[in-house]
């Protein structure tokens, strides 16, 4: 802010004696040492000695020069340190409150969006959240300080039109810009869909490579990303086109101050009410005023863009998360099995992902307690939405369902799911360590209690063999395993957590028929004494169950047991004849 000139002169010699003479005179300066105070904030130092006479004094402007610097100097980095902190906080909470959210988001709103996308948004959003506090705290709270001061400053030059010129410049600098950042919100917008598609092609590009080659499909995925990048070119240029016109307007702008304030400089020197010193120092302040005025402009269009950025994953942030249970009972620790199998109760459920579609239809049924009920059907009769209601992914429409004669939205979250495991069809494995994996959700398990969870799964010897055994990484979604080997992995994460309530959705469709009935044997031994629900295609596979619901259009259409729906001769007695080409 303030400015320092350093002047110092030999006279002894006469042509600078005479040089600092003429600039005394013309900046109006009085010649004592360190005298000079013509404007405020301003301190012109002048020195003039004899050699050997003052060489402390002559060093002194030097040296206050000097401290002047590096004060400035450690200033800066003290403030960069400070706002680099601040930034990577937000940063890292932005990160996690997204996280947060995005974990109590309803599976239905989720399972509409793009891993990518989600990604590139979050990434985003906390790049913009750091430039919004850089440019509040290293440039836009600094400037408007420096604007304060520079108003006081002018208000002592005893020409109060150069003070309302500045006044004016700001606002209209200020209003040009706020017109600007209107319009620029909306290209912003589209911008930043059109960057969250890039990287969601890319995402699904890397995710999916094998599909991709497999299917010869590579050439028509670039020529999809390209078209995307095309776009968001196209939306930069865009971009970059209004700011520039809003750069001009702003320029323009300042061109103008300048021009009226020179205008006015000359104006009271003609008239006298100005000396030709005063009309320099009006005239240096005013070119000042453009530089901080100038860097409120950037940081002003930096915002913009920030806040734009910021769009995407404040939309997210502003989706309401799934309610939770009004009795917020701590999680139960897993319990040593069999521990109380509690008995389930579906009634009248009625269930739709789409308005107008539904996929579970009056549904009353009963599952009784510490016995198994396989569900089995048609593919897309409803079996795994019915887990899904049961896990509380979803909610249906109307009905409700009861664990142990309790609403299952009575539970805690927590506390509903410590008391299932669910086996789902993709084994959701995690880029973890098979020990990780089979231990997801219970970190107090200890080695043993994984290794004896993998072994009765059938999927120990496997895991003993590889290079780092139960240490080794599994790829993105256990991409390193055998389909048989992801299934069993997550057959062993569900028996690890010994719940009463075991929901199986289709554990072993891809097992090879040896290794699908040494695990069967292995799982009907281990879920005796639970309340186990069975989703199966292979009806060899669950003939045994104490209870078969027939599911058809999310409507129980058949239900007993396997002889019985035999005898009965109906849809389960038709899928049996189709599955095994015999009768009985
Ligand atoms: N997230 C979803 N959004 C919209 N519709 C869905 C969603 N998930 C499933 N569906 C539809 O709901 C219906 C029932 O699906 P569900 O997965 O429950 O069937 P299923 O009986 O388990 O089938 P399968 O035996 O093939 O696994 C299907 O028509 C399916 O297309």
């Amino acid at each position: 802010m303030f400015r320092y000139i350093a002047f110092s002169w030999n006279v002894a010699d006469e042509a600078q004696a005479n040089a600092a003479k003429r600039l005394q005179l013309a900046l109006d300066i009085d010649e004592r040492w360190n005298s000079v105070l013509q404007a405020p904030g301003h301190c012109v130092y002048m020195s003039g000695s004899r050699p050997g006479v003052n060489d402390a004094y002559r060093l002194l402007p030097a040296a206050i020069y000097v401290i002047a610097l590096i004060s400035g100097r450690l200033a800066a980095d003290v403030r960069t340190l400070l706002a680099s902190k601040v930034e990577q906080r937000l940063s890292a909470n932005l990160h996690q409150r997204f996280f947060a959210h995005l974990q109590r988001l309803p599976m239905a709103y989720l399972v509409n969006q793009r891993g990518g996308e989600l990604l590139h948004s979050v990434e985003l959003a906390a790049a913009s959240a750091r430039s919004i506090s850089s440019h509040l705290t290293t440039s836009i709270a600094p400037v408007l300080i420096e604007l304060a001061l520079m108003t006081v400053i002018l208000a002592q030059l005893d020409e109060p039109r150069l003070v309302a010129l500045f006044v004016a410049t700001a606002v209209l600098y200020l209003a040009v810009f706020v017109r600007g950042i209107q319009r620029q919100l909306p290209a912003i917008a589209a911008l930043s869909t059109a960057s969250l598609e890039v990287q969601a092609q890319l995402n699904d590009g890397i995710a999916h490579a094998e599909t991709l080659r497999c299917f010869g499909a590579a050439d028509q995925a670039q020529t999809s990303l390209q078209s995307a990048l095309s776009l968001l070119v196209q939306r930069w240029t865009g971009f970059h086109r209004l700011a520039a016109q809003n750069a001009l307007a702003a320029s323009m702008v300042l061109a103008l101050t300048l021009m009226a304030s020179f205008a006015i400089t000359i104006d009271a020197v003609a008239k006298g009410s100005m000396t030709v010193g005063g009309f320099v120092l009006a005239s240096v302040y005013m070119l000042q005023t453009v530089r901080p005025l100038e860097s409120m402009g950037i940081s002003a269009r930096e915002l913009s863009r920030a806040l734009g950025f910021m769009q995407p994953v404040l939309k997210i942030l502003a989706e309401p998360p799934e309610t939770q249970a009004s009795a917020q009972t701590p999680a139960p620790v897993a319990c040593s099995s069999p521990c109380n199998p509690p008995p389930i109760r579906f009634e009248n459920l009625h269930f739709c992902y789409v308005p107008g579609r539904p996929v579970i239809q009056s549904l009353d049924l009963d599952i009784p307690a510490g016995r198994t009920t396989a569900i089995v059907g048609r593919s897309g009769s409803g079996k795994s939405s019915l887990a899904r209601l049961l896990m509380r992914l979803y909610r249906p429409q109307a009905g409700r369902i009861l664990v142990d004669g309790r609403p299952i939205e009575a539970f805690a979250m927590a506390e509903l799911r410590a008391m299932v495991a669910l086996v789902p069809q993709d084994a959701g494995l995690l880029h973890a360590t098979v020990a990780g994996n089979i231990a997801l959700g219970v970190p107090a398990a200890t080695r043993q209690d994984v290794e004896t969870a993998a072994t009765r799964a059938q999927i120990h010897q496997a895991i003993a063999a590889l290079p780092m055994g139960y240490d080794s990484m599994l790829g993105e979604r256990g991409q390193t395993l055998s389909g048989g080997e992801r299934q069993r992995l997550a057959i062993a994460r569900a028996l690890l957590r010994r719940p009463s309530i075991y929901v199986l959705d289709e554990p072993t469709s891809m097992l090879d028929s040896k290794t699908e009935d040494a695990v069967l044997r292995s799982l009907r031994a281990l879920t005796a004494g639970c309340t186990t629900l069975f989703i199966a295609h292979r009806l060899s596979t669950v003939m045994h169950a104490d209870q078969i619901v027939v599911l058809e259009d999310g409507r129980v259409r058949e239900r007993g047991r396997h002889d019985e729906l035999l005898a009965r001769q109906g849809l389960y007695a038709q899928l049996w004849r189709q599955q095994t080409g015999r009768s009985e």
